[in-house]
């Protein structure tokens, strides 16, 4: 008896990094689209399918290889065997399989369609089709290839109907020349419910460009092996200067990003309800990590003072889920990365209009989780924290003087706002660690020291 390709399918995504439905059964597995990329041994296999956990259904994009024959590099990438065609064949992940994931970039150089599958090319935009492909290792909740040191393509794993705001946002950044953005190339697209939706983008890959959180932590570490006493900006490998030059990046961005888009302000009454649900999402934080209640009165007392600010926030199209590990240096300047807003929420509020202090508040906490985040289970922990401290003080104070002198909007009660905004940042992380690395919960709860 012959495995069907849904069979295989119900066993094989539990266990994916980007699954995410973990610990919980799969009621029902179903293929809700399947297109053939084309005809031959190997062969690329285009599907949708859709998962029902309980009340919950998730869909997710499955690009599946078949071969009669699976050679070795392969097998670590099988899901399984089955019949295709009245033929045995090995179905396996093809975003592992060079000499099928080059169909994307043919597909998308010659505006291909398929089905309901449409790939697209940037406009103005020239690729470069014998380019091979390698999965990152890092991959997360999606899947990139990067093409030889030219482009990097995303799969978006999980999908939610309706256009991305990360294909949105860099295609305006770059048809605007932003010097802060990979231009896109080209992406590709479907129908889900009705709405045009994507499925991946394909942008220009930084080939020597080092990761924000990764620079950050050597410098950090750097500051740690110092001589108790010695000065932060006289220890080896201080990052202020770079803390700087991303705050003057981050405001341009904020420019661009409002002259690209519309903006808007919020009046009095409608700050009210963002603290209440700010608070609505601190009382569900601490009924899922208790500790947290705690801390609540310092959360409150900074929503508290918004609630009463008596003035209009001006906002715009915003990142949305800004952080150290979102920003890259060129040799040129900081590149942003991810504008798809913060995962998890629905796709009308991570494109909605927000304060561009809410990524401010976003990359603060940041300088202060990569100063803490080397603390935990550090032996000499106790004397490094008073060096964490000083650490993430010289560097969030930097970043705020880049982005003020470059423009970025910080005066009078916006403060009040920045506190607010971190805080409630600080609440997210502090369930987003105890969902995901419980080790790191002690870093947001000391935002509200
Ligand atoms: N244009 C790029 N050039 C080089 N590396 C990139 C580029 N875009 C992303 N990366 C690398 O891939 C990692 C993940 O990218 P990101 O867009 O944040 O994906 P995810 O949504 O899965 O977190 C980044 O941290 C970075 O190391
Ligand atoms: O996966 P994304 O990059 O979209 O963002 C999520 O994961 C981030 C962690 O990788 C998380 O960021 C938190 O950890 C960072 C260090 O790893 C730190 O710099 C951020 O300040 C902190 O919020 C992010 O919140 C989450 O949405």
């Amino acid at each position: 008896m012959t495995t069907s390709l849904q069979e295989l399918l119900a066993g094989w995504i539990t266990g994916q990094r980007w699954f995410a439905g973990k610990g919980r059964a799969i009621d029902d597995l179903s293929v809700g689209a399947l297109t053939e990329l084309g005809q031959g041994d190997p062969r690329l296999v285009h599907a949708i399918v859709s998962v029902r956990q309980g009340e919950r259904t998730t869909r997710y994009q499955l690009p599946i290889g078949l071969r009669t024959h699976l050679p070795d590099r392969l097998k670590h990438v099988l899901i399984g065997s089955c019949d295709w065609d009245g033929r045995p064949v090995w179905a396996y992940d093809a975003a592992h399989d060079a000499s099928l994931t080059s169909q994307l970039l043919t597909g998308m150089d010659g505006e291909l369609r398929v089905q309901r599958l449409r790939f697209r090319k940037a406009p103005g935009a020239t690729i470069d089709t014998s380019q091979r492909s390698l999965v990152l290792t890092a991959e997360q909740s999606n899947t990139s290839l990067v093409y030889g040191d030219k482009y990097i393509l995303k799969l978006f794993r999980q999908l939610t109907p309706g256009l991305n705001p990360e294909l949105e946002v860099i295609s305006a950044l770059s048809a605007a020349a932003s010097a802060h953005v990979a231009r896109p190339y080209g992406w590709i697209e479907t129908v889900l419910d009705g709405e045009p939706t994507t499925l991946a983008i394909m942008q220009e890959y930084l080939p020597n460009a080092g990761e924000g959180w990764t620079m950050a932590l050597t410098s950090v570490r750097d500051l740690y092996a110092t001589a108790a006493g010695l000065p932060a900006e006289d220890a080896g490998g201080d990052f202020a200067a770079e803390a700087h030059r991303l705050g003057v990046a981050t405001a341009e961005v904020h420019r661009e990003l409002a002259a690209a888009f519309p903006t808007g302000t919020i009046e009095p009454p409608e700050i009210k309800r963002m603290t209440e649900r700010f608070r609505r999402r601190l009382e569900k934080a601490i009924a899922e990590v208790p500790p947290l209640a705690a801390h609540a009165d310092v959360a409150c007392a900074a929503f508290d003072r918004l609630a009463d600010l008596d003035e209009q926030i001006p906002v715009q199209r915003v990142h949305g889920d800004y952080h150290l590990g979102q920003v890259m240096r060129t040799t040129a300047d900081w590149v942003v990365l991810d504008f798809e807003g913060e995962p998890g929420q629905p796709l009308a509020e991570r494109r909605a209009l927000d304060s561009p202090l809410r990524d401010v508040a976003g990359m603060l906490r940041s300088f202060d989780y990569a100063a803490r985040h080397l603390l935990a289970g550090h032996p000499r922990a106790d004397s490094l924290e008073q060096r964490a401290r000083e650490w993430a003080e010289r560097n969030r104070a930097a970043f705020l003087a880049g982005y003020s002198e470059a423009g970025g909007r910080i005066r009078g009660r916006d403060a009040v706002l920045l506190r607010a905004l971190e805080l409630a940042k600080a609440v997210y992380e502090v369930v987003y660690e105890a969902r995901n690395r419980p080790s790191w919960v002690s870093i947001p709860l000391a935002a509200f020291g």
